[in-house]
């Protein structure tokens, strides 16, 4: 106030700014206070005597003589009246330039960079400032300093942990933690809040007065704040040529916008991330209560009707007024009217409105209502309307951005693939590990993609062994001994796993041997197929079995019949997804095994006639590739949809082959395998040598001889051995490969990645600090606490939803930057108005959508330098103001700052009790809040106080207080 006086020219803020953080980096302290402390009174005086001098010159109604014919000048009637406007104007602006350079000194030098804005905004200055503090050992304005940043800054973590510390100080008083920034209404609504929950309504009532009185004059300055210079954001001013009216009337819609958003601005409070929702009328609805509950009817007849004044339907206050006019007397209550300062509030504000809609609808300037009390009369209907085609139309354009985003994914995603496939191409052609194996055709060969077709992987012997062992398993009693395939009518089909093979062999029917070179084999085609694919990671089992399909009347005689056959001994398919040869797809879905990534087969002979192994397209029509099986014969390939492939009918004679699967994920790694390689091991043990010996002689060992060689990992083995499964073939057929379902995965170890705890430990938080002063007890997050009754809550929103309605997306009235950007739009879509370009509504309305879009991302260009002034910031000022670990360094207190507060506040006895007893605030914050729980039923209250019948004997009451003491029960 002092300025508002004095003639001195005020220095730059930026500038104390400046010389303070420099000061900062030398240590010097005191020039740090100094010019921190004045750049935030400067900062404070130029806000003031700007809010001051447009106030006062606006309240000069008079600036020397009206032009004699008229008493109010109308603009644009005729230009003597415009003369009389201008003069106004004129007079005005003269007033404002005169007193504010009077004060400050030319507002040039007063200008400052959006950074450093930015940087007052986040309360930067009180981060220098509780170091500067700190350091000189000024203790209590340390502690207000930084919760004076934390407030606003209450994800920074140096600072919570500094006033943590500060906390635990001896000499630091609760009363320290202040908030220098805080504004006087906000400071007496949440007093108020506080002393209503906790039932004091006498004190509640003269912090909820003085939140009144603070609102209006905090209104008043913000709003005088709003007539800045026009913001040309979101478009190059250079290209700005609107004429006088239009330009005046750009202005103009801006600083009506900014003042109608100071509801918002007024009921934001550091500490609080959304502004409090209907928060003027709020102060009077608990003001009418508290009065009420002082039984001064008078007041509570005044708020109550002031409330209403917003929210006229709003039943309960409705009854409460007809109540407390019941009791003061009817006559009495109706001489009573509302606070005569809201009123001409709600009327400034609603011509405000209706101003700014009629450029909404006129110019386009978009003109979001931040109010949810507007009657929603007061956009025109057209407008209405158009906003709800609006929305439809957004709608629509979200969807329609849905399904492109969709159909873009699946683009990426199949040309991601393409790519792999390429990469794949590129990398086949690793080693083949082994001299005897020979690479007979690639995948170019083969004339498709991932296709190989090795030879020289077994020897005649070894391919006999295992035709013979496929035999004998069958023999044994095979699913499919005798009976038709699925796939070809006229063919038998007889498999065996490496499992039950080595469960045979066990059990003495086939060799261990046989079974042991399966098992071998189908790892050697494994480990090949890894290295000459180059895979990346590695290849898993993920189901095997040796097959064999016969013709079932093979004799020559009935060759003819064979050789007329049209269906394939295996019907092309892909072996990870469902052909639909039709659709030219293959839909990797369940049924089909989708994690099956390679399949490879094995063949054991050749002595049979028809059966070549062939590649198709997607067609399943288009042979790509045959394949003649023979002994020793490895086709692989990838198992999707590039890679159909079938088996032409066996029309003469036994094809047997080990057929391979596999997957690269470890997941999905068959448990049968793990289970047979378990097996294998336990009988290459030494007690197997014996039985190896034996396991070659006849006649050959019963199960239970063999248990009793085996001891117990036999017995074990055994168990498993006897699973149903081994039952006759008759009983209990053994399922076809193909619908055997690959192994569950549930107790496979999860992925190592998810297994890693990826932060270290140190990283973390050390105190669980939230508790402490991240809520204090005033900003309660319950958004009932912000009303009093309870039935208020859900009437407010129904209001505000219709109001919603009509204004249309009004939540981003709370979003501020949205509405900037709007309000940035807006000035081109005028330009266009202008122009003339008011043909097309479609047009305009693409137009405004691109501007918009523009508008965002300008904004997020902004968020992107915000960002990067944050980061910057924190490299500046952030880290270097962490006292705790600053102070440690420098002022070499090296121990332990904890040991030393300790032993300053006396404490030295236990650490642990100091410890809790820093604790205490949180407890007690958490008691606050259940206080202010209590709160949300004011109506109960009102019902304990004073029975309604002797009141009134309205049966509305009566009935209300019925429902009353409900809840009341409902509280016991
Ligand atoms: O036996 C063959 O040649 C191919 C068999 C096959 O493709 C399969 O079983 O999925
Ligand atoms: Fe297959």
């Amino acid at each position: 106030d002092v300025q508002l006086s004095s003639n001195v020219i005020l220095e730059p803020y930026d500038l104390l700014f400046d010389t303070a953080v420099e000061a900062y980096y030398k240590g010097d302290w005191m020039t740090v206070i100094l010019n921190m402390e004045r750049a935030l009174r400067n900062k404070a005086a130029i806000r003031r005597v700007k809010a001051h001098c447009r106030i006062t010159c606006a309240n000069q109604s008079a600036f020397g003589e009206p032009l004699s014919s008229m008493v109010v000048p109308v603009p644009g009637a005729g230009s003597v009246e415009d003369l009389g406007f201008f003069q106004k104007i004129m007079k005005r602006a003269d007033c404002v330039n005169t007193c504010e350079s009077e004060k400050i000194g030319p507002p040039t030098i007063h200008k400052v960079t959006e950074d450093v804005d930015l940087e007052f905004k986040k309360r930067t200055p009180y981060n220098y400032l509780q170091v500067a503090y700190f350091k000189i050992n000024k203790l209590d304005k340390a502690v207000a300093a930084a919760n004076t940043f934390f407030l606003a800054n209450p994800d920074h973590m140096e600072m919570k942990q500094n006033l943590d510390y500060y906390r635990m100080m001896a000499g630091v008083q609760q009363e320290d933690f202040k908030d220098l920034e805080a504004r006087p209404h906000m400071a007496e609504f949440l007093a108020g809040k506080r002393y209503y929950s906790s039932d004091s309504f006498g004190l509640a009532i003269d912090h909820f007065e003085a939140a009144v009185e603070e609102y209006f004059s905090a209104d008043q300055e913000c709003r005088a704040l709003c007539e800045g210079a026009y913001v040309y954001d979101g478009y190059n001013y250079m290209e700005y040529s609107a004429d006088l009216f239009q330009s005046m009337t750009d202005h103009y819609m801006q600083i009506l916008n900014c003042k109608q958003k100071c509801s918002v601005e007024l009921a934001s409070t550091a500490g609080k991330d959304k502004p409090f929702e209907d928060f003027l009328p709020s102060h009077f609805n608990y003001l009418q209560f508290s009065y009420y509950n002082s039984e001064k009817y008078e007041q509570a007849i005044e708020w109550a009707k002031t409330y209403l004044l917003f929210h006229p339907e709003e039943e309960v206050m409705n009854q409460n007024l007809a109540y407390y006019s019941a009791v003061l007397g009817e006559d009495k209550a109706a001489a009573i009217s509302a606070r005569l300062v809201v009123k001409q509030h709600i009327q400034q504000s609603l011509l405000e409105k209706e101003l700014l809609y009629f450029a909404y609808e006129v110019f386009g300037i978009t003109f979001v209502d931040p109010d949810s009390w507007t009657p929603a009369d007061v956009m025109p209907l057209k407008l209405r309307e158009k906003q709800k085609a609006e929305r439809e139309t957004a709608a629509r354009i979200t969807e329609e951005i849905g399904n492109l985003m969709k159909e873009i994914e699946t683009l990426v995603e199949e040309k991601n693939k393409e790519s792999t496939d390429i990469a794949k191409i590129v990398r086949e052609g690793g080693p083949l590990l082994f001299d005897d194996i020979k690479i007979t055709m690639s995948s170019k060969q083969l004339n498709g993609s991932q296709r190989v077709l090795l030879d020289g992987f077994i020897s005649n012997d070894e391919c006999r062994e295992l035709t013979h062992l496929s035999n004998a398993a069958a023999l044994k009693g095979d699913g499919f001994q005798g009976h038709p395939s699925p796939h070809s009518p006229s063919e038998s089909f007889q498999g065996v796993t490496v499992l039950k093979a080595i469960k045979l062999g066990q059990e003495g029917t086939v060799p261990l041997k046989s079974a042991r070179l399966f098992f071998d084999m189908s790892e050697k085609v494994r480990g090949v197929l890894e290295s000459y694919f180059r895979l990346d990671s590695p290849l898993y089992f993920s189901y095997s079995h040796l097959v064999c399909r016969s013709a079932i009347d093979g004799e020559k005689v009935n060759y003819e019949k064979q050789d007329d056959r049209d269906n394939l001994s295996h019907p092309v398919h892909a072996d990870n997804c469902l052909l639909v040869s039709e659709l030219n797809e293959c839909i990797k879905e369940p049924p089909a095994y989708t994690n099956r990534d390679y399949s490879a087969i094995l063949y054991l002979n050749d002595d049979f006639e028809g059966g070549d192994f062939i590649f198709t397209e997607l067609d399943a029509k288009t042979v790509t590739a045959e394949v003649r099986p023979q002994c020793g014969r490895v086709v692989g390939f990838g198992a999707g949809n590039e890679n159909p492939h079938g088996v032409r009918a066996v029309t003469k004679g036994q094809r047997c082959a080990v057929a391979l699967w596999f997957t690269l994920d470890p997941k999905h790694e068959e448990k049968d395998r793990i289970q047979a390689q378990e097996m294998l091991k336990m009988f290459s043990s030494p007690t197997d040598t014996e039985f190896t010996k034996t396991e070659s002689s006849q006649p050959q060992l019963t199960p239970l001889d063999q248990s009793a060689l085996l001891g117990q990992a036999a017995t074990l083995v055994q168990e498993q051995a006897y699973q149903p499964d081994d039952k006759p073939a008759e009983k209990k057929p053994e399922e076809p490969a193909e619908k055997k379902p690959e192994e569950p995965t549930e107790k496979k170890p999860e992925e190592p990645a998810e297994k890693k705890p990826e932060e270290p430990a140190e990283k973390k938080p050390e105190e669980p600090a939230e508790t402490v002063i991240e809520k204090p007890s005033d900003y309660p997050e319950d958004k009932k606490n912000e009303k009093p009754i309870e039935k208020h809550a859900s009437k407010n929103k129904k209001a505000m939803t219709k109001t919603a309605a009509n204004a249309g997306d009004k939540a981003n009235a709370k979003t501020a930057d949205k509405a900037k950007a709007g309000d940035k739009a807006n000035a081109k879509t005028v330009d266009k108005a202008k122009a003339g370009d008011k043909a097309n509504a479609k047009t305009a309305d693409k137009a405004k959508a691109g501007d918009k879009a523009n508008a965002k991302t300008a904004d997020k260009a902004k968020a992107g330098d915000k960002a990067n002034a944050k980061t910057a910031d924190k490299a500046k000022a952030g880290d270097k103001a962490n006292a705790k670990t600053a102070d440690k360094a420098k002022a070499g207190d090296k121990a332990n700052a904890k040991t030393a507060d300790k032993a300053k506040a006396g404490d030295k006895a236990n650490a642990k009790t100091a410890d809790k007893a820093k604790e205490k605030p949180a407890a007690k914050t958490h008691v606050k809040q259940a206080a202010d729980n209590k709160e949300q039923k004011p109506v109960t209250k009102k019902t304990e106080k004073i029975p309604v019948k002797k009141v009134s004997k309205d049966s509305k009451t009566d009935l209300k207080s019925s429902s009353d003491s409900q809840t009341d029960k409902d509280e016991l």
